[in-house]
């Protein structure tokens, strides 16, 4: 089965929602002109990493994102993978993935497990509780987000019970360009799956952004990639390879749970 994914390169206004809307309405316009079928946008879309001032910015229980996503995707008849945003909840703000299909039903609601302390998200998030795991398109896939590449066992407990699409939204700075490409190429090789990851582009106060967005196969080669500038990245990919590359090199039947150390 084919598929056309888009990721949307977004740079984002620091602290403010309402202008991060216009701008994600008006890019997502733009690229379904190129007929997408899964969109996806960059962690933290809405307000950046202006965490200081998320009990105002913060979305309540994420009501408006919802119904803004899910406004889209009917409106375009398209599925989205809608990044990330700050989730403002009873017990504190989580930084939160929704994923909608294309009738505007979240499929998925996963809240970024992995707090990255270099950007100081555990001063002001709540680590997720659930895990990533979601269908689109008859197809089992997972959402992570950014700093959870880091942690190949946690993309592996989605692969292991068949997921055959990692997306990944992130806010990855330039200086570690080096580690996002290698670690979504080796993500891709080691779990034979596609990876979608949609990265920021542009600079906030305390950042610059790596952008290089990239739709990798399961064979570990680079379909499409970005460069640094704000810009939407479109390609086909083939769930079939998928399942050739696992019959291939099967590492799913080979691996040996037992003899890993937890
Ligand atoms: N937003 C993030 O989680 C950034 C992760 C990151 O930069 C890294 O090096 O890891």
């Amino acid at each position: 089965m084919a598929l056309k994914m888009a990721c949307i390169q977004l740079d984002i206004a620091f602290g403010n929602p309402e202008e991060n809307k216009k701008r994600v309405r008006s890019e997502i316009e733009k690229v379904m002109l190129q007929q997408p079928d899964i969109i996806v946008l960059p962690e933290l879309w809405s307000t950046g990493y202006d965490l200081t001032r998320l009990d105002t910015i913060a979305d309540e229980h994420g009501s408006d994102t919802k119904a803004f996503i899910s406004e889209l995707s009917r409106l375009y008849n398209v599925n989205i993978v809608a990044g990330s945003i700050a989730k403002k909840t009873d017990t504190g703000v989580t930084n939160t993935m929704y994923v909608m299909n294309r009738h505007g039903e979240i499929v998925l609601e996963y809240s970024k497990l992995h707090l990255f302390k270099l950007m100081n998200e555990h001063l002001y998030l709540q680590p997720g509780k659930t895990e990533g795991l979601f269908t689109l398109e008859n197809t089992l896939c997972a959402g992570v987000i950014c700093y959870d590449i880091r942690f190949p066992e946690w993309l592996r407990v989605h692969t292991t019970k068949g997921a055959e699409m990692i997306f990944v939204v992130a806010e990855w700075p330039l200086p570690r360009l080096n580690h996002w490409r290698v670690l979504l190429q080796a993500r891709a090789i080691e779990n034979q799956c596609y990876v979608i990851a949609c990265n920021r582009a542009g600079r906030d106060p305390n950042n610059i952004f790596a952008g290089h967005s990239m739709i990798i196969d399961p064979w570990g080669e680079i379909i499409s990639e970005a460069d640094e500038n704000p810009c939407s990245i479109v390609a086909k990919i083939d769930l079939d390879k998928v399942k050739q590359v696992r019959q291939q090199i099967p590492i799913f039947t080979d691996r040996r749970p037992d003899w890993y150390i937890n």
